[in-house]
């Protein structure tokens, strides 16, 4: 998916998060999403991902040049965000079942398949609620890189992962990018993006 965002401006009442942004993502490519804590990444991904509306401009969000519906475009989306929330009522297993209800799982995968990819095979019967920090984390990244998807959005990627769970995360990645998916990652941590991404945008080079 092609995304070109369009003099982007983010107010939270008199603040200027970020003004005048524009953008082009090509299909296909990785991009790293950077600037300090507060500058508004997680802002700007959930913008684009359309669970927040920008204060000013627009986003186009295209397909081999085609203009895509906006009825259509959540179905081409994954995010994962710290802002996301999770089912707690739900075990591991029921969470993955609900979701591949509404949405296409990647070729290949089953939802067993998943779990054990993420590495939570003793956990498919435990309940979100009882879940810790890093095992939701894999659970976020897994809908977002399990979903067939056209762009995909990881704010924060590894938060919460240990080494282990980090190494899953680039191996993911590095699979991620051999599909046509449009990616972007925000960050403060080099080692999430740089094997990745040749591009930066600087969220600080927007804010006045
Ligand atoms: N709902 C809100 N109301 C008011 N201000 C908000 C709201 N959400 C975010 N902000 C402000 O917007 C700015 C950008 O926040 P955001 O979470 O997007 O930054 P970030 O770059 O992702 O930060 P970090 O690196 O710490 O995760 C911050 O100053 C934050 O306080």
């Amino acid at each position: 998916m092609e995304v070109s965002l369009q003099n982007l401006a983010k107010r939270y009442n008199k603040e200027w998060i970020f003004k005048d942004l524009s953008y082009d993502l090509a299909a296909g490519e990785c991009y790293a999403l950077i600037g300090s804590n507060g500058s508004g990444k997680s802002t700007l991904l959930q913008i684009i991902s359309g669970y927040h509306l920008p204060s000013a401009g627009s986003i186009a969000y295209m397909n081999q040049g085609a203009p895509i519906a906006p009825e259509h475009i959540f179905q081409h989306i994954s995010i994962s965000t710290p802002y996301m929330e999770l089912i707690d009522e739900f075990t591991l297993r029921e969470h993955l079942d609900f979701h591949f209800k509404f949405r296409k799982m990647r070729e290949g995968y089953t939802v067993h398949k998943i779990i054990e990819s993420c590495l939570l095979l003793s956990a498919r019967d435990k309940y979100i609620k009882n879940f810790s920090s890093g095992m939701k984390q894999r659970l976020k990244l897994a809908l977002s890189f399990y979903t067939e998807s056209k762009l995909v959005l990881l704010d924060e990627p590894t938060s919460n992962l240990d080494n282990q769970g980090t190494q899953w995360y680039m191996e993911r990645v590095r699979e991620l990018r051999k599909t046509d998916a449009t990616v972007l990652i925000a960050s403060n941590q080099d080692y999430e993006y740089e094997e990745f991404c040749s591009e930066h945008i600087d969220l600080l080079k927007y804010k006045n």
